[in-house]
C-alpha cells in the first residue's frame, strides 16, 4: 500500500506550525497563541477548548485565515495562506472554508433558500442541485426555503448557517459556538448533523466550545491554556472532558 493510502501519509486538512499571536505591544502586549503547533486531519471532528481567554478564539481566526498570526505558518488543503494576499486569502476563504458562527450571520433579506446559496453566488458558481437538495432534506429545512431568517426559529437559522457552510463542500468548516444560542434539544440536532457530515460526507470540521457535551461530539478534544495546546483527547466523552478541563482549573 501507498503511504498516501495509508493514515499515516494523510496530509493534514489544516496546519499550523509555531503559530504565535500577540495584540498590542510594549507593556500592554498579550501573547494570545504561544507557539501552537497542530495539524488537525482531513474527515474528522475535532474540538477546541479550553478556559476563558486560554486563546481559542484566536487559534481558530488564524487557522481560518480570519486572522494573522504574528509569526509561524498556518496552511489549508496544503496553501500556505501566509504567503497569500489580502485578495487570494478572501477567495480561499469564500471557496475552499466555511464558516458557522453563534450568532447564525445569515442576511436578513435573503430567504433561507438564497442564504444557503450565497457562498457559490458569490464565487460564481453554478449549484449541484442534487447536493444542495440532500443537505436542505437532512437538514429538515425544505418546507422553509422561502422563509427569511425572522420567521425562522434559532436552531432553523443555525441549520440554515450549516448548510450554507456546507454548500461549496470546502475543505474544512469552522464553527465558534456554534450551539452557544440554543436551547440543548436544538444545539443536539445541529451537533448531530455536523458529526454525520463528517461520518457520512468526509466533512473536516473544526468547533471551538466551552461545552463538554457539544466536545463529546468531536472524534479528538485539543485543549489550550495560556496560548499554548497543553493535552488533547480521542473519542472524548462529556466526563472525560470535564476531567480533563478540570486539571486545567477550568
Ligand atoms: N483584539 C484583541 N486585542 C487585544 N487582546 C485580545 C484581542 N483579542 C483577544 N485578546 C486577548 O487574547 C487572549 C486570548 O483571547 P481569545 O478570545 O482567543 O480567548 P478564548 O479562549 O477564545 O476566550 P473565551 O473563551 O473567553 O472566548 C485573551 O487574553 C484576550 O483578552
Amino acid at each position: 500500500m501507498q503511504a498516501a493510502d495509508s493514515a499515516v501519509g494523510v496530509q493534514p486538512a489544516v496546519s499550523a506550525v509555531d503559530l504565535v499571536k500577540v495584540y498590542g505591544s510594549g507593556q500592554t502586549a498579550v501573547r494570545a497563541l504561544d507557539g501552537v503547533t497542530i495539524g488537525l486531519d482531513a474527515g474528522r471532528f475535532t474540538a477546541i477548548m479550553g478556559p476563558s481567554g486560554s486563546g481559542k478564539s484566536t487559534l481558530m481566526h488564524c487557522l481560518a485565515g480570519l486572522d494573522t498570526a504574528t509569526s509561524g505558518t498556518v496552511s489549508i488543503g496544503g496553501t500556505d495562506l501566509t504567503k497569500l494576499s489580502d485578495r487570494q486569502l478572501t477567495v480561499l476563504r469564500r471557496e475552499r472554508v466555511g464558516f458557522v458562527f453563534q450568532a447564525f450571520n445569515l442576511m436578513p433579506t435573503l430567504t433561507a433558500e438564497q442564504n444557503i446559496l450565497l457562498p457559490l453566488e458569490l464565487a460564481g458558481t453554478t449549484p449541484d442541485r442534487a447536493w444542495v437538495k440532500s443537505l436542505v432534506d437532512v437538514l429538515g429545512l425544505a418546507d422553509r426555503l422561502r422563509h427569511r431568517p425572522s420567521e425562522l426559529s434559532g436552531g432553523q437559522q443555525q441549520r440554515v448557517a450549516v448548510a450554507r457552510a456546507l454548500v461549496s463542500r470546502p475543505d474544512v468548516v469552522f464553527a465558534d459556538e456554534p450551539t452557544g444560542n440554543l436551547d440543548s434539544r436544538t444545539g443536539a440536532e445541529v451537533l448531530s448533523f455536523l458529526r454525520q457530515s463528517v461520518r457520512e460526507l468526509g466533512q473536516t470540521i473544526v468547533m471551538v466550545t466551552h461545552d463538554p457535551v457539544a466536545a463529546s461530539y468531536a472524534d479528538r478534544v485539543v485543549l489550550v491554556a495560556d496560548g499554548r495546546l497543553v493535552s488533547e483527547l480521542e473519542d472524548p466523552t462529556p466526563d472525560t472532558v470535564i476531567d480533563a478541563m478540570r486539571k486545567l482549573g477550568a
